[in-house]
């Protein structure tokens, strides 16, 4: 499965740390996520967006939260002029679930063109 794959897939209610990604299965999604890492102890994954003005970082923004409301899962998010951090972890498993995945897939799908 690619970056693709996990893109079409839809985030699901997953409480309780046994609903938590162990090492392994995390570094095999985060393969498949070029430019994401690793953050917060292994806790959360993040990736700094560039763009061209403050125009542009706006309309990410409010893509990815369109994105994040429709799929009941939610980003931390840091902008700037031309930039923006976004950052996923599940509260709800205090650390990494499939949800972070979907849902840094299905940022990346939103630009691509
Ligand atoms: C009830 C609702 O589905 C939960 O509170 C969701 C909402 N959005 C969420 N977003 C994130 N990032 N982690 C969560 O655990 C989470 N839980």
């Amino acid at each position: 499965m690619n970056a693709n794959d996990l893109s079409t897939k839809h985030c699901q209610p997953r409480k309780g740390p046994e609903n938590a990604l162990n090492p392994s299965q995390v570094a095999e999604l985060l393969q498949r996520l070029p430019g994401w890492e690793l953050h917060n102890d292994g806790k959360a994954i993040v990736k700094d967006f560039r763009f061209s003005d403050f125009h542009h970082t706006l309309g990410f923004i409010n893509a990815v939260g369109f994105m994040a409301n429709h799929e009941d899962h939610h980003p931390d998010i840091e902008a700037g002029y031309g930039h923006c951090q976004v950052l996923w972890s599940t509260h709800d498993v205090g650390g990494l679930s499939l949800n972070d995945f979907i849902c840094a897939a299905r940022v990346e799908a939103l630009l691509a063109r």
